[in-house]
């Protein structure tokens, strides 16, 4: 009952689709979900992203046909993992001011994709399904034999060195730098290794599921283009080989021991499941007149909050892309957003902060903190030739949230953080008294 995993994955495509797998022909019931006794004799199991009451246009859940129930495991027992935290945790007086932080070092301690996750910066509260976490993992080891489910949110991974196999209940998918990887709420998952260490980033969604924005305007394509979103076929593990599941719920760490592997799924039909997709195909769009315009337009997905319009986060990368804007300020204006702003660089350099702010490295502008293009970038802006430019070898991304961050103590003693960062923004004189 083992498909073999190899560096040529099969995926299918598109962003919540119906789709319908199964690794051993015939597994999947047709023209009904749980028959008295399916095929193979596998157990129908119901996986519930949204309510069942959701509105259909939202309504996400998937068929699971496998050997054994989810239900089946050991006691649960406490797991320690005290850098991953959940939510804002009490209140932290914080300067309002911009932060940034250095990319963490990799270290010799062993430490696997759950074990080196540290959290950042959170807002909200995962039992209010409000909020996220901005997290960043530093692994070198891959989960041995042992899986993970996430109670708390859906996990929104951006590598940013290293691959990452990640084995699910739904299927494996191969991840790189450059990738990223939407891995819903309760999925059990495992990440494996296969280059050595691993550093990426992380978003911890309490809230509404991640989906592509509205065009609008734009039309019916563009931006994150729905059939890119690649989405696992069924891989049924085998043998009889123990587990440890690892479980986040409530914000807590368990561990139970299983018998047997939990991806142990033959068959699968919905449209709740984990999918990558490869920012090389995001369609970016751009200013062909003049002015920057918001960055919005570099959606691409977005978790909304009841509020119409005023995410819960928005998911924005800035990825490789012309500048052709006549007599503008190309670079992102000087600005206070009531919204707050994690980001992170994958690769390359970002066009607001060439020095600084490194791969690996994050910053925060919470609501309403002013920030905008550092004095080298103002300085070679002003001055610089309107000829077409193009911005290459560059990946750099925002966690945009309507809820205001809140660094972790970790992160705020950590000696990452940039004790200077304010000093960038130093040399942006009063040009005006010329
Ligand atoms: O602050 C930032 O660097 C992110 C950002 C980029 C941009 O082009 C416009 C607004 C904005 O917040
Ligand atoms: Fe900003």
């Amino acid at each position: 009952m083992t498909q073999a995993i190899d560096s040529t994955l099969t995926y299918q495509s598109g962003f919540g689709n119906e789709f319908a797998t199964e690794a051993i022909p015939g597994a999947l019931p047709q023209g009904r979900n749980s028959p008295q006794l399916a095929p193979f004799d596998l157990y129908p199991e119901l996986l519930s992203g949204t309510a069942f009451t959701a509105p259909r246009h939202e309504n996400r859940r998937s068929w699971l046909y496998r050997r054994q129930p989810s239900v089946i495991a050991g006691r649960y027992r406490p797991f320690v993992q005290t850098l991953w935290s959940t939510g804002v945790e009490g209140r932290t007086a914080l300067p309002p001011e911009p932060l940034r932080w250095a990319p963490p070092a990799f270290s010799d301690v062993p430490a696997d994709f759950v074990e080196g996750m540290t959290t950042l910066v959170a807002n909200g509260n995962a039992a209010m399904q409000a909020g996220m976490g901005a997290l960043m993992y530093c692994a070198n080891r891959s989960m041995e034999k042992r899986a993970f489910v996430n109670h708390d949110g859906e996990m929104l991974v951006v590598p940013q060195v290293g691959r990452l196999l990640i084995r699910t209940e739904m299927g494996v998918l191969d991840v790189k730098p450059g990738e990223i990887v939407l891995l819903p709420r309760g999925v059990a998952f495992q990440v494996t290794l296969p280059d050595g260490p691993a550093r990426g980033y992380v978003c911890e969604n309490y809230g509404a599921m991640f989906r592509l924005p509205e065009l609008g305007p734009i039309g019916s394509n563009g931006l994150a283009n729905a059939r890119d979103f690649l989405s696992p076929v069924a891989a049924c593990e085998g043998g009889e080989a123990a587990y440890e599941l690892v479980k986040k719920s409530g914000g807590f760490f368990w561990t139970a021991p299983l018998q047997s592997s939990p991806f142990n799924v033959v068959a699968w039909h919905g449209n709740l499941t984990p999918v990558k997709y490869d920012t090389h195909h995001f369609m970016t769009i751009g200013s062909i007149s003049f002015d920057h315009p918001d960055p919005s337009i570099f959606t691409v997905l977005t978790s909304p909050s009841d509020t119409p319009g005023t995410a819960n986060c928005d998911f924005v990368i800035f990825p490789p892309r012309w500048l052709v804007a006549e007599d503008t300020f190309r670079p992102p204006w000087y600005h206070r957003n009531i919204m707050s702003e994690f980001m992170g660089l994958v690769y390359g350099q970002y066009d607001a902060k060439p020095g600084g702010f490194q791969p690996g490295g994050a910053s925060l502008h919470n609501s309403m903190v002013p920030h905008g293009p550092d004095g080298e970038a103002f300085e070679k802006a002003r001055g610089a030739t309107l000829v077409p430019q193009k911005l290459e070898n560059t990946l750099a991304f925002m966690f945009e949230s309507r809820y205001p961050f809140v660094p972790t103590s970790t992160a705020l003693k950590s000696s990452t953080l940039d004790p200077d960062y304010a000093a960038c923004w130093e040399g942006l004189r009063d040009y005006s008294k010329n």
